[in-house]
C-alpha cells in the first residue's frame, strides 16, 4: 500500500489557504467570547483547553477531514488489531494490550498476564524481604539499568507518584543510572551497601552498549565482595528484556528474567515488565491503576470521533501549527514539579517517533514532521527560557498541563506528617503556581492586550502563541497512565498524518556504528589507515590521547 504525501490532499490544500486570513488570538477571543466553552473537550482523567489555538471552526472541519482522507480511522483500528504498523521491521506495535484489563488478558493473552505476575512476585517477595542479598541480608537499594525508553518511562513515573507510594514500598529506595559514562553509577555506588543492592538490567535488546557497561560496571563492583558468581548472578541481578537468549549470555538465572515481547516498541515499554522499577517503588497496585488509566485513554481514542477526541485533537492542532503555521517549536510546560521527566519522557516519545523525513515507503518528505520539543517544569521554565517565548523571533507552540488539587487528601499527610500550618503553606504554593500557569498562557495568546501596558518597545508582548491547557483534577496513577497515553496515541495519529513510521529509529543507529568503529583509534597513534577519519575527529582523538598520556605520566 503506498502511503499518500499529506500535501497532495484536498483537505491539506483547504487548510493551507486558511492561514493567511487567520485572525490573532486576540480578535479571535474578541470576535467569540463564548470560545474556550466551545473549545473544551474532555477524556478520561483529562479537559483539553484548545481555545488559545489559533483555530476556528473551518480550520476544526478542514482538519477533520483530513483525518478522514487520510484514512486515520482505518490506521488506528489496525494499531488495535495487531496490523504490522512498524512495516520497517515487520512488527505490529501492541503496547495497548499490555494495559487491558486482568479478565481480557488472562482470556486472550495469557503471556502477557504470565509476566505481569511473576513481575508481581518478584515485586512481593522483596518488598516482603523474602528476596535477600548474597549474605542474607534484606534488599534496602534497586538501581535500575538502562537508557532510553528502558529508563525514562520508569523514571519519570516513580517522580511523578513518589507521594502514593504504598507503605510496603517506602522503605526500599530504587534509583535510575542511564549514561554511558557511568557518572551516575559512579555516585550511586559510592553509597550503597553490595550486599542490599539489587540490580535491574532492562534492556529490550539487550545489546545496548550503554546498559551493559554500566551492567559490567555493577558486577564488577559486587564482585569484589561476593565470592560466589552465581549466588551473586541469583541475589542481586534480575533481567528485564526481550531477548531471552541475550540474558541467558550475560548471566541472568531463569528465575530472575522478566520478558516483553518484539512487539512493545522500547519508548512505549513502560507498560511492560519495564514498569518493574515503578511496581518496586510504588507498590503494584498504584502499577495497575497506571495501567488503567492508560486502558481507558485507549478506550477514548479508539471510539470516540475525531472532534471529541482528545489525543487527535493534540495531533490535529499540532499538524496545523507545523504544517500550516510554520510553528516549529513545541514546550512542554507541566505547572507540577512531579513531572520534572516529564518533557525529557516526551523528548524521546515525540522526537524518536516522528523525527522522520521518509514516509512508510521510504519516499522523501517534502514537508515538515515532528517539531524540536522541549521544556521543564513551567514555573521554573519562566526564569530561563520564557523570554524567548514572550519576546523572541520564534514562534512556538506550547503544551500547559496542571493538576487542579494538589496537598489536600489525607494520604499526603499521612504519607509526609504534614500538619495544618504546613498543609495551609503548601496549598498557598499550589494556588501561586496556578495562577503563574494561567498567567502565562494568557500573556503568550494575548501579548500586550492581556493588560494595558505603556508604549515601551523594551515591554512589547507580541503574544499570538498558541497553547493548549490539559487540566487533570490531580495528578495521580489513573491519571498519569492517561496522560501518557494520550500522548502516545497523538503520536501515533500525527505519524499516520505524515505517513511515517513512528515505530522503528534508524536515525539512532548510524552513530552507534561509529562509535565502535571509533573506540580502538582512540588509542593509536596517528597514521592508523583502517578508517579514514576527517580531520577535525582525528584531531580531537590525538588531542584526548595527548591529554590522557601527559595525565599518566604525571601520576
Ligand atoms: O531497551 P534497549 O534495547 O536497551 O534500547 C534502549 C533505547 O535505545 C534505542 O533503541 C535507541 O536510542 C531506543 O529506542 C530505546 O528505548
Amino acid at each position: 500500500m503506498t502511503t499518500p504525501l499529506l500535501t497532495g490532499h484536498p483537505a491539506f490544500k483547504f487548510l493551507a489557504g486558511l492561514a493567511s486570513g487567520m485572525p490573532t488570538l486576540t480578535d479571535l477571543f474578541q470576535q467569540n467570547p463564548k470560545r474556550a466553552e466551545q473549545m473544551h473537550i474532555a477524556a478520561p482523567a483529562l479537559t483539553l483547553d484548545f481555545s488559545k489555538q489559533r483555530v476556528d471552526a473551518y480550520v476544526l472541519s478542514g482538519l477533520e477531514q483530513l483525518f478522514i482522507q487520510l484514512k486515520l480511522p482505518s490506521a488506528i483500528d489496525g494499531l488495535f488489531a495487531g496490523a504490522e504498523v512498524n512495516r520497517s521491521e515487520g512488527r505490529a506495535a501492541l503496547h495497548t494490550r499490555l494495559r487491558l484489563p486482568d479478565e481480557s488478558l488472562d482470556r486472550d493473552f495469557p503471556e502477557v498476564s504470565q509476566q505481569l505476575r511473576q513481575m508481581e512476585d518478584l515485586v512481593c517477595k522483596i518488598h516482603a524481604g523474602v528476596w535477600r542479598g548474597f549474605s542474607g541480608k534484606r534488599i534496602t537499594d534497586v538501581v535500575n539499568l538502562g537508557v532510553g525508553g528502558s529508563d525514562l518511562g520508569p523514571l519519570m513515573v516513580t517522580q511523578a507518584l513518589k507521594e502514593y507510594a504504598l507503605p510496603e514500598a517506602r522503605d526500599l529506595r530504587v534509583h535510575f543510572a542511564s549514561t554511558i559514562d557511568g557518572s551516575q553509577l559512579f555516585d550511586l555506588l559510592e553509597h550503597l551497601n553490595p550486599e542490599t543492592t539489587l540490580f535491574l538490567i532492562a534492556s529490550k535488546s539487550f545489546t545496548t552498549i550503554d546498559t551493559l557497561s554500566n551492567a559490567d560496571t555493577a558486577r564488577a563492583w559486587l564482585e569484589r565482595v561476593c565470592p560466589d558468581p552465581s549466588l551473586m548472578l541469583r541475589c542481586h541481578f534480575i533481567g528485564i528484556s526481550a531477548s531471552v537468549d541475550k540474558m541467558e549470555q550475560w548471566g541472568i538465572p531463569s528465575d530472575n528474567q522478566l520478558l516483553f515481547w518484539p512487539w512493545v516498541g522500547g519508548r512505549f515499554s513502560l507498560w511492560s515488565t519495564v514498569g518493574c522499577a515503578i511496581a518496586l517503588d510504588l507498590g503494584m497496585p498504584v502499577f495497575r491503576e497506571l495501567l488503567a488509566g492508560a486502558h481507558e485513554m485507549d478506550e477514548h481514542f479508539r471510539t470516540a470521533p475525531p472532534l471529541e477526541n482528545v489525543p487527535v485533537m493534540m495531533a490535529l492542532l499540532g499538524i496545523w501549527n507545523v504544517n500550516v503555521l510554520d510553528i516549529r517549536a513545541h514546550a512542554i510546560l507541566p505547572y507540577d514539579g512531579r513531572l520534572k521527566y516529564f518533557p525529557p519522557y516526551l523528548e524521546q516519545l515525540e522526537m524518536e517517533s516522528n523525527g522522520k523525513s521518509v514516509t512508510q515507503d521510504g519516499v522523501p518528505i517534502d514537508y515538515a514532521t515532528c517539531p524540536v520539543l522541549w521544556g521543564e517544569v513551567g514555573a521554573n521554565a519562566q526564569h530561563a527560557f520564557y523570554q524567548l517565548l514572550h519576546q523572541g523571533t520564534q514562534p512556538v507552540a506550547s503544551d500547559f498541563i496542571l493538576a487542579a488539587n494538589r496537598y489536600d487528601t489525607a494520604a499526603e499527610d499521612v504519607s509526609r506528617s504534614i500538619n495544618r500550618k504546613h498543609r495551609e503553606a503548601l496549598v498557598a504554593q499550589h494556588e501561586l503556581n496556578i495562577a503563574n500557569c494561567l498567567a502565562q498562557s494568557r500573556v503568550l495568546a494575548l501579548g500586550n492586550d492581556a493588560v494595558d501596558l505603556t508604549d515601551n518597545p523594551f515591554r512589547f508582548y507580541p503574544g499570538n502563541q498558541p497553547s493548549s491547557t490539559l487540566l487533570l483534577e490531580r495528578l495521580d496513577a489513573f491519571s498519569l497512565g492517561a496522560l501518557v497515553a494520550c500522548y502516545e496515541h497523538k503520536v501515533f495519529t500525527q505519524a499516520g498524518i505524515w505517513g511515517v513510521n513512528p515505530f522503528d529509529q534508524w536515525g539512532v543507529e548510524l552513530g552507534k556504528q561509529v562509535a565502535l568503529q571509533l573506540q580502538p583509534l582512540l588509542n593509536q597513534p596517528t597514521g592508523d589507515d583502517s578508517v579514514v577519519l576527517d580531520s577535525s575527529t582525528r584531531f580531537l582523538a590525538d588531542k584526548i590521547a595527548g591529554f590522557r598520556r601527559e595525565s599518566q605520566e604525571n601520576k
